[in-house]
């Protein structure tokens, strides 16, 4: 009998078609208040998962005593219980690398849009109030040899990096709590402390996973230390960074603007202050989100349950006790 498989994100067919192959597979949205009762129904038989941004945690866990492998179908796992996970001898997977230069493209697209106003100026065209020649009321500032601080240097700062470095001639300081060569060697990242990077960058950008050490990791006291100047740009979680600390920042500009992939609540909240600003750029978290890199997340997904379910090592397990590795 083939192992039953729960698949709670759209998958491209020919994936489908890969898993089902050597499992049962059945699809269901992702859990909400509405579909609960249906999901539960469906997930009780599942020895795996496979999508994205489900809470995984023991109260769920509880519901699918024959589950052998989550499959994540994104890089950050903060949605998964991990321990817990391990603890029941549950593999977890997610998908690294295959994402990096998407998301490199649209964080640094993002602080591109930020500096120079992209949708502002696009607004204003749009609505027909381009009347003359503009001055200096909308004009943006300068990307090209300033300072691009990146805390988080992993996979996709080091591409972001190389971006900021080899394209725009800019200069990159990194706060990791280890130190990364390949950006120091390559990119002339400058290693500094926390503080160091806030003071000294034209632009932050925020790329560590969400942790417990991570969380909430930008807020007041990290907002004053930057320059009044600062744009900030978040790729990382929308819980990284004390949304209600920055959304003081940006009112009384202590800070110049900011630029936002990712939401303490996604989707937000049509009321949230956030939106009301004129000095922020928000996007739907969509820092992987092409045709290409999401069918390259999608296969890696497929390839890490069904590795998981055969008893093999997935190509990018996270929990590699449960193998005894
Ligand atoms: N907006 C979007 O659509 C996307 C968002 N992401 C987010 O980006 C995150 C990073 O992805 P990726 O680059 O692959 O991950 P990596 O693990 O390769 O890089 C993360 C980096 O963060 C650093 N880091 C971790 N904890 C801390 C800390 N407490 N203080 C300072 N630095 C820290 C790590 O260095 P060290 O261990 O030395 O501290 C590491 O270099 C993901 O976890 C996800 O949350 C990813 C893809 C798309
Ligand atoms: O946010 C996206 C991810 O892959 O992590």
């Amino acid at each position: 009998m083939k192992p039953k498989v729960v698949a709670y994100k759209k998958i491209p067919k020919e994936i489908e078609e890969f898993i089902a192959e050597t499992c049962e597979i059945t699809f269901c949205g992702n859990l909400n208040d509405e579909n609960r009762a249906d999901f539960l129904e469906k997930i009780q038989e599942a020895a795996g998962l496979i999508g994205s941004g489900l809470k995984v945690d023991k109260e769920l866990l509880d519901q699918m005593p024959a589950l052998k492998i989550v499959s994540n179908m994104s890089v950050g796992y903060d949605n998964l219980d991990v321990q817990e996970l391990t603890k029941r001898h549950i593999l977890a997977t997610n998908t690294p690398d295959v994402l990096n230069e998407t998301t490199a493209d649209t964080i640094f697209g993002l602080l591109l849009a930020t500096a120079r106003r992209f949708p502002e100026l696009h607004n204003y065209v749009k609505d027909g109030r381009w009347k003359e020649i503009i001055g200096e009321d909308l004009f943006g500032v300068d990307v090209h040899h300033k300072v691009l601080g990146i805390i988080g240097m992993g996979r996709i700062g080091t591409v972001i990096a190389k971006r900021a470095h080899l394209g725009f001639g800019m200069e990159i300081l990194y706060h990791n709590r280890s130190r990364h060569q390949e950006a120091e060697h390559q990119y002339g990242a400058t290693y500094c402390s926390l503080d160091e990077l806030l003071q000294k960058s034209d632009f932050v950008c925020l790329m560590t996973p969400l942790t417990p050490h991570t969380e909430h990791l930008i807020g007041e006291r990290e907002f004053r230390l930057m320059k009044k100047t600062a744009i900030f740009i978040n790729g990382s979680r929308g819980k990284t960074v004390n949304e209600q600390d920055l959304v003081r920042a940006l009112e009384n500009r202590e800070i110049l603007a900011a630029g936002l992939d990712v939401f303490q609540k996604e989707p937000i909240d049509p009321d949230h202050p956030l939106l009301k600003l004129e000095n922020v750029v928000l996007l739907p978290h969509v820092g992987s989100a092409t045709y290409e890199t999401r069918f390259a997340m999608a296969k890696l997904a497929a390839e890490n349950l069904v590795k998981g379910l055969q008893g093999e090592h997935p190509p990018s397990l996270i929990n590699p006790e449960v193998l005894g590795k």
